[in-house]
């Protein structure tokens, strides 16, 4: 049993509160723990396995800030030396590192020996993750800008407050239809952002479907890869520093790409829709579709115009990520 303290939301007034001897260590996940170059140390260096950083004298909160955030890795240079030490319930702790992926926050905890009371099990923070929670919820008419005849359908878990949503555009006619996986990217999706290429990505999906005669994009919410807003806008800022998409989320704690698409087979599975032609450049989405029995007839390239400033990114997309651009 393991009693936590995320560090983005304390301070060093409930860090006291919740460790008056000074005793609870750092947790962090093994991507932090390989950019802070822990993973020399046996205890740090089992790929994907969570780490713990032993609470020495000078580790307050201040410093343990600097260690969960890497806004801090180039002005501040880190104290240390860090020590690895043996992850009590490495099960826990992982569950741990999830559950902040899942609130938006960084991957970084106090820790300390915690006891039953009101404890949170590891299968309640599975429960979140789990597509086959997935249910209808809600569905209507909802002409849009360019597709009139079209229907929105959400689907939701009790467990999560993410709404997906598919639009189905069009009428079914017998043939597999035109399908998009679309994560969502508010500043790409709603502001027009030029750093990535989801805006337009997303106009064209439904352009293409309506030309098509019909299709189906989910809308999923899965923004910045899975990792929140607050984390993209992090990795962002670590980009202008000059990271790319790839170091930052891994900077940050965060696998490369946090998404499970799972969540897309549900809810084609729930549409009835099992056979599918796919608008993707991403044939990991392929993958993990196929793998949860979604029958990708054909990939559809999906490739847009570059812009300035997303020329780097989709480099990186296509050099590191697999995506065929
Ligand atoms: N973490 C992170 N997420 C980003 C970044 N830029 C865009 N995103 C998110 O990436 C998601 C879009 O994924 P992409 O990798 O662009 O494309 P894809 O969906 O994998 O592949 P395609 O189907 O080929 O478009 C959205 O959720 C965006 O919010 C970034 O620099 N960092
Ligand atoms: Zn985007």
């Amino acid at each position: 049993m393991l009693a936590l303290l995320a560090i983005e939301t304390a301070d060093a007034l409930r860090l006291a509160e919740f460790d008056p001897a000074g005793v609870a260590g750092v947790l962090l996940s093994s991507g932090r723990a390989a950019t802070l170059r822990l993973d020399n140390q046996r205890e740090a260096a089992t790929p994907d396995a969570p780490v713990l950083v032993e609470r020495a004298s000078w580790l307050d909160f201040d410093a343990a800030t600097a260690l969960a955030d890497p806004a801090f890795d180039l002005a501040v240079p880190l104290k240390g030396p860090y020590r690895a030490v043996t992850v009590p319930a490495p099960d826990a702790a992982a569950a741990a590192l999830r559950l902040a992926r899942i609130a938006g926050i960084l991957p970084a905890f106090f820790v300390r020996a915690g006891d039953a009371s009101d404890a949170l099990p590891v299968a309640a923070i599975d429960a979140h993750e789990d597509a086959g929670r997935l249910r209808i919820a809600a569905r209507a008419r909802l002409p849009v800008a360019h597709a009139e005849d079209a229907e929105i359908v959400a689907f939701r878990t009790p467990e999560a407050a993410d709404e997906h949503v598919a639009l189905l555009i069009g009428q079914p006619d017998g043939r597999a239809p035109l399908v998009r996986l679309h994560s969502e990217c508010l500043t790409g999706d709603a502001l027009g952002s030029l750093k990535c290429d989801c805006g337009p990505q997303l106009d064209a999906a439904i352009a293409a479907m309506q030309a098509d005669g019909w299709g189906i994009l989910l809308y999923l919410r899965q923004e910045g890869r899975g990792i929140g807003l607050v984390n993209k806008l992090r990795a962002y800022a670590l980009q202008d520093q000059g990271f790319d998409t790839v170091d930052a989320n891994t900077r940050l704690g965060f696998a490369i790409d946090a998404r499970d698409f799972r969540v897309a087979a549900r809810m084609l599975d729930l549409l009835g829709q099992r056979r599918i032609r796919l608008l993707t450049n991403n044939p990991e989405k392929v993958a993990q579709l196929a793998a949860a029995g979604i029958a990708v007839i054909e990939r559809v390239p999906h490739a847009l115009p570059p812009n300035r400033h997303n020329e780097r990114y989709l480099a990186t997309k296509r050099d590191r990520t697999g995506h065929q651009l």
